[in-house]
Formats: C-alpha cells, sequence, structure tokens
C-alpha cells in the first residue's frame, strides 16, 4: 500500500500510510485503540475506500483514485473480533456458507469444507451450532470459513481479544502453526504488543493514524525509532543526559553522565540496570512488585530521575541501592548515527 490516508469526517484516521507486504509474510499492526489499525484492515479487504494512495496485491491494483477491486474480488478473507458466525447454521453449514453464495457445486463444496475442517482440528463439531462451543473453538470456525475460499491473503481483526489468557496462548500457538504450515499472508491486527511480537515475522507499529516503524520484532524492542515506540514495546525507562548516548555500556564514572542531565533522551531496559555495583548510582527503591519470575522495580536516582529494574529478590521499599547502567539506547539521534554506535554495544 502506498500512501494510504483516510479520513472520518474531520478525523484523520490514515495519514500517508506506506507498507510493503511480502508474500507469506505474517505482519501484525500493533497501536493504541483508534490509531488506525481496523481501518487499514478494512482499506485491504474493501470495506472501506481511500481518500487517496493505492493498495496492490502482486501485480493487481486493488484500490487506486481511478477503481475499486470490490471486497468479494479482492481474494482476501477476513476474521472478526467477534467471530460473526451464522447462529442457524451448524459448523459445516457456516463454513460452507461462502461456497454457497460463491455458486460452486456441491461435490466440491463438501470436500472443501471438510478439508478446512480438518485443518482446524473441528471435523468432530460439524454438527454442532456456534452456541454450543467455546471461544476457541468458533475462532476456529471463523478461521476455516475464511480459508475455505482460499484467500491470497488473511486479514484478522483482534482475533484473539475475546478469549481469556490460556486460551490466548493456546490459539497464538494454534496461528503460529497454521501460518508455517501454510505460509499464508497475514495480515494481524492487535493492542496486545506481546501477542504481536510472539507472532509476527513483522511489526507495523502505529500511532494516530502514522506509521512509527515497520520492523522485526528484535529490531523494535533493541533498535526503536523513537520514544513512543520504545515505551510500547516492552518496559523501559527514559533518561535524560547532557549528551545523546547511542546503545552504549555505561559503567563506572561514565555512568556520571547521568547526573548531567540534558535534553538528549536515551532508553533503558530494566534488564541493563545492574544492582548493586560498587561506584555506581545512588538510587532509592521506590516500590517492588512481584511479577512471578521476577521482582519489578522502581527506582529514583539522586538526580530525581527514575528507573525501572528487575530483581530475583524482594527490595524493601525506602531501602538504597547503587546501579550501573549496561546499555542505552540514544532516541535523539538519527537512526543512521545510532547504527554506527552498535559496534560498542556489548553482547546481551
Ligand atoms: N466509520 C467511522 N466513522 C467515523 N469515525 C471512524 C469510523 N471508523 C473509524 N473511525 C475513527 O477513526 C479512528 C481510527 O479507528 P480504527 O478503528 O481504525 O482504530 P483502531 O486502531 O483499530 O482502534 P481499536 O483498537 O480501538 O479498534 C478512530 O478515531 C475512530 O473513532
Amino acid at each position: 500500500m502506498t500512501a494510504l490516508g483516510k479520513h472520518f469526517g474531520a478525523h484523520v484516521a490514515l495519514e500517508a500510510l506506506s507498507m510493503a507486504i511480502e508474500p507469506g509474510e505474517f505482519v501484525a499492526l500493533l497501536g493504541p485503540s483508534g490509531c488506525g489499525k481496523s481501518t487499514t484492515l478494512r482499506l485491504l479487504a474493501g470495506f472501506e475506500t481511500p481518500d487517496h494512495g493505492e493498495i496492490r496485491l502482486g501485480d493487481q491494483v486493488l484500490s487506486s483514485p481511478q477503481a475499486q477491486v470490490p471486497p468479494e474480488q479482492r481474494r482476501m478473507g477476513m476474521v472478526f473480533q467477534s467471530y460473526a458466525l451464522w447462529p442457524h447454521l451448524s459448523v459445516a453449514g457456516n463454513v460452507d456458507y461462502p461456497l454457497r453464495v460463491q455458486k460452486v457445486a456441491g461435490s466440491e463444496r463438501r470436500r472443501r469444507v471438510e478439508d478446512v475442517l480438518a485443518r482446524v482440528d473441528m471435523t468432530a463439531m460439524a454438527g454442532r451450532y456456534p452456541r454450543e462451543l467455546s471461544g476457541g473453538q468458533r475462532q476456529r470456525v471463523a478461521l476455516a470459513r475464511c480459508l475455505v475460499s482460499q484467500p491470497a491473503v488473511i486479514l484478522l481483526d483482534e482475533p484473539l481479544a475475546n478469549l481469556d489468557r490460556h486460551l490466548r496462548a493456546s490459539m497464538e500457538d494454534y496461528f503460529r502453526d497454521f501460518h508455517r504450515e501454510t505460509v499464508t499472508t497475514m495480515v494481524y491486527v492487535t493492542h496486545d504488543q506481546d501477542e504481536a511480537m510472539a507472532l509476527a515475522d513483522r511489526v507495523a507499529v502505529m500511532q494516530e493514524g502514522r506509521l512509527k516503524q515497520f520492523a522485526t520484532p528484535e529490531t523494535l524492542y533493541h533498535q526503536p525509532a523513537d520514544v513512543e515506540v520504545a515505551r510500547f514495546i516492552g518496559q523501559g525507562s527514559v533518561v535524560h543526559l547532557a549528551r545523546a548516548a547511542a546503545g552504549e555500556w555505561l559503567t563506572g564514572s561514565d555512568a556520571q553522565r547521568l547526573n548531567e542531565q540534558g535534553s538528549a533522551r536515551a532508553f533503558v531496559r530494566p534488564q541493563h540496570v545492574v544492582l548493586g555495583v560498587e561506584g555506581g548510582l545512588p538510587a532509592r527503591v521506590e516500590r517492588c512488585i512481584f511479577r512471578g519470575e521476577r521482582h519489578v522495580l522502581s527506582l529514583r536516582l539522586e538526580d530525581g530521575q527514575s528507573l525501572t529494574a528487575y530483581s530475583h529478590t524482594a527490595q524493601p521499599a525506602g531501602s538504597h541501592t547503587s546501579v550501573a547502567i549496561e546499555r542505552l539506547w540514544g532516541l535523539e539521534e538519527g537512526h543512521t548515527k545510532m547504527q554506527a554506535h552498535r559496534d560498542r554495544v556489548p553482547a546481551q
């Protein structure tokens, strides 16, 4: 898609969004509520018309100011958060429905319905009705109904949002395995960064109708384009320095630069804050929250800056420690400059 724009009345939902998705790629659109993820998906599906810009699938132009290919001719299947199953049709009836609409012959329909039900492990439940299924099973039926039309691209709009945590995890595995086996191009909308990072080959981070960064989960995590992406992807703290740092190792006297507060911002992941370092920066524990495998500490440095750190042991609120920062990611400079400093980053 190129320079895609969409407004609703005075509200700009999307602003010049450009993105190239490779065939067979699993892409997640990630961002807070209202950033334009669903609008992007609906534009791809053809349910909305862009104000400007172009959508292509291979060599075919699907959307341009001159022409709009209707949704049913786009070779895209969509899976909705609400499943959108017909309550009066059985599992098999729901999956068969698009083929009936397309007037596919009876024997061919039966074969394809059986095939996709087997693929989503729902053969045994073919005769059940949606109300007799769990959320995860309904979602698999919705996926089967989408697959039966053999789409080139599958669009998924927060497909796991209505499921409990346990079921989400198993459906995540399911989607991942499904993608690995079929290598279908998938565009997956979510506001959950863990889900996006766990599933996607590349993640498009969106904010207020704009694309902030489109990169692999590893790149987003280690080399966020700016402070918003950094904050959105995993935990961490922004520290202000007198001069910009870029993926640097701050130990001993170097760390004192944190005391020379300035306008240059750098990002610190909690796992790069080392506690109890002799000669480190004095810090006070403000909060210590037990999160199962570790404690998450909110620290306050002497100059008032705050840092998040991890600890294997509980550190009582009010206690004192001294910290060193193993690694900082500079957020003020351009990416090129940051890349140039990468050889100075110690191995993780
Ligand atoms: N049909 C519409 N009419 C008016 N405004 C709309 C319409 N559809 C979306 N919007 C607005 O456009 C913006 C982007 O909406 P969109 O649904 O794409 O966001 P989203 O990132 O998918 O959010 P969520 O995660 O909450 O679904 C929002 O401010 C929304 O209110």
